[in-house]
């Protein structure tokens, strides 16, 4: 049996901790997936190109009002595929390759294999490559990350179906494509296929779809979708069917009535569950809580001393920004325990990459109601901003949500062209307690540039004088 200072169980973010402060430490790495994780293999670095390709793909349709004609000729699938993976797919290898035998990593032992606990600090691997090895460590980093949840509906198992981490690699584009669940994973692949060309009917069992965001922001995109692509909301899936020609069979309850609808294949999308079922955890001691999330406290740390955990595997924010940012607090604990570091989830951003974008930060207007917090809200329109002038913009809007005592920004959100970066200097101005009324006069913002929506959403605010 092989005795360990640390063993990280995971590669997504988990291996971004090890590096040349670790030198003298013997390290090993369990990995049973593909290297790199989620966000690299199968999450936000493939679905932003596929993305990025989408928007190109959608913008013929909107082209005429600006006066130039385009038409989409067509989408090479494969060759949009293949350029993302051949892209890709090198990445995770070199990293696996590095890890495995580079001179820097002679301290490092990869394992590649299924890792489960079998004592409080004992690690069975169970490899790929039928061995079985028992190690020890003094240390743990879980960093095991989350899957996608597939929900019971008869039929589904029988008739197949895609979910994130296969539908992109499809052979072919299908004709009709099903999308069962109505949050980011859902919005983003609708926009990416009915983009391509592809009939998409999107099935939320939910009224409105991205329902976590502000219920403005919701409502919005709600009706954009309805305008790009066939939304059918409050639809509860009974039944999945595989028909004689292949093609599949959803059966579906809504209030007024029932729907059969037909497609060609089949998306899942209603959320991702933490893989600490796959640990073992009950030979450890490590808690979970209710919806299986390794329970951690500030520093991190599980209910085991010595035992980190990062990432999908424990946090409710189930972001890549979340997972490196708890990897630098986790990387700072093991090295400094005499020293250790807070996680900072104060305010933490999420943006989804669909058309039109939506970001945010902070509380939505719906929970600041409900936490009785006294706010105002300052709101601005593209259309009212010369760069929306530009982009003809009809429909996007931010909204900020301040205290009117003292400035301090609450939560903003934004639904609109690049909604994702415009948002950074509220997220900034959070971050530092920067009051909006100095954020909104005391600087310089860029004329025409699509960030005078931030500087006319604060200047909107009715603060008290004093603030
Ligand atoms: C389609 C999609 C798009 C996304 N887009 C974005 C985005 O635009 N922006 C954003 O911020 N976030 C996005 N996310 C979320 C983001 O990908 C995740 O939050 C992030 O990757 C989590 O990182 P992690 O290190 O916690 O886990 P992961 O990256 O999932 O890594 C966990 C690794 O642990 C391995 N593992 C699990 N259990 C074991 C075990 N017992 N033994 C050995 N190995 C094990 C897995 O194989 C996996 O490789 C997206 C997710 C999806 C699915
Ligand atoms: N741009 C990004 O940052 C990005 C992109 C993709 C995914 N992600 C991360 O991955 C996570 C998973 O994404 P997701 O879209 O799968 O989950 P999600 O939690 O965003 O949305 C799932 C939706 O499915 C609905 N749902 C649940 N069960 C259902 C059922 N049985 N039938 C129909 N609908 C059902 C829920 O009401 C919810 O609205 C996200 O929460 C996010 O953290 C992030």
């Amino acid at each position: 049996m092989t005795h360990y200072d640390l063993v990280i169980i995971g590669t997504g973010s988990g291996n971004t901790i090890v590096n040349r402060r670790f030198a003298d430490w013997k390290v090993a790495i369990v990995e049973r997936g593909t290297f790199g994780g989620t966000c690299l293999n199968v999450g936000c670095i493939p679905t932003k190109m596929f993305v990025h390709t989408a928007d190109l793909a959608a913008t013929p349709s909107i082209s005429s009002r600006y006066g130039v004609d385009e038409e989409l000729i067509g989408v090479r699938w494969p060759e949009v595929r293949d350029r993302i993976f051949d892209r890709i797919d090198p990445i995770a290898a070199s990293g696996s390759e590095y890890r495995h035998h580079h001179a820097d990593n002679a301290n490092v032992t990869v394992y590649d294999g299924t890792g489960r606990f079998t004592g409080t600090k004992e690690l069975t691997v169970d490899g790929k490559d039928g061995q079985t090895s028992v190690i020890t460590a003094d240390r743990y980093v879980l960093a095991g990350g989350s899957r996608p949840i597939i929900p019971f509906i008869p039929g589904l198992e029988d008739a197949g179906y895609h979910t994130s981490n296969t539908i992109m690699r499809l052979e072919k584009l299908p004709r009709r494509l099903g999308i069962i669940g109505s949050g980011f994973v859902a919005a983003e692949f609708a926009h990416i296929f009915s983009s391509y060309g592809v009939d998409v009917t999107l099935i939320a069992r939910s009224e409105l779809l991205l329902r976590h965001e502000d219920g403005d922001i919701a409502q919005r995109f709600t009706e954009l979708a309805r305008g790009k692509y066939d939304v059918r909301i409050d639809h509860e899936t009974i039944g999945v069917a595989r028909n004689d020609d292949g093609s599949i069979l959803i059966r579906t309850l809504y209030p007024d009535g029932a729907d059969k609808i037909e497609v060609d294949e089949l998306l899942i999308a209603v959320g991702r569950t933490p893989n600490s079922d796959v640990l073992n955890l009950d030979a450890t001691g490590v808690e979970v809580d209710h919806d299986g999330r390794v329970v951690v406290d500030e520093y991190q740390q599980t209910t085991v001393d010595g035992i980190y955990a990062l990432g999908d595997v424990t946090t409710p924010h189930q972001l890549k920004h979340v997972a490196n940012h708890e990897a630098r607090v986790v990387k700072h604990n093991l090295l400094h325990p005499t020293d250790r570091i807070k996680a900072d989830h104060r305010f933490v951003p999420h943006a989804v990459f669909s058309s039109p974008q939506i970001a945010s930060v902070g509380l939505t207007e719906e929970e600041a109601r409900e936490r009785g917090i006294e706010y105002v809200v300052g709101r601005e329109n593209y259309a009212d901003i010369a760069y929306g002038w530009a982009m003809e913009d009809t429909s996007g809007f931010a909204k900020i949500l301040a205290d009117p005592k003292t400035g301090q920004i609450i939560g903003c959100h934004i639904i609109g062209p690049q909604a994702s970066s415009v948002i950074q200097p509220v997220i900034q101005a959070m971050s530092f307690g920067l009051d909006a009324y100095a954020m909104a006069r005391n600087q310089y913002w860029i004329h025409p540039a699509m960030s005078e929506l931030i500087e006319n959403a604060l200047l909107h605010l009715e603060l008290d004088p004093k603030s």
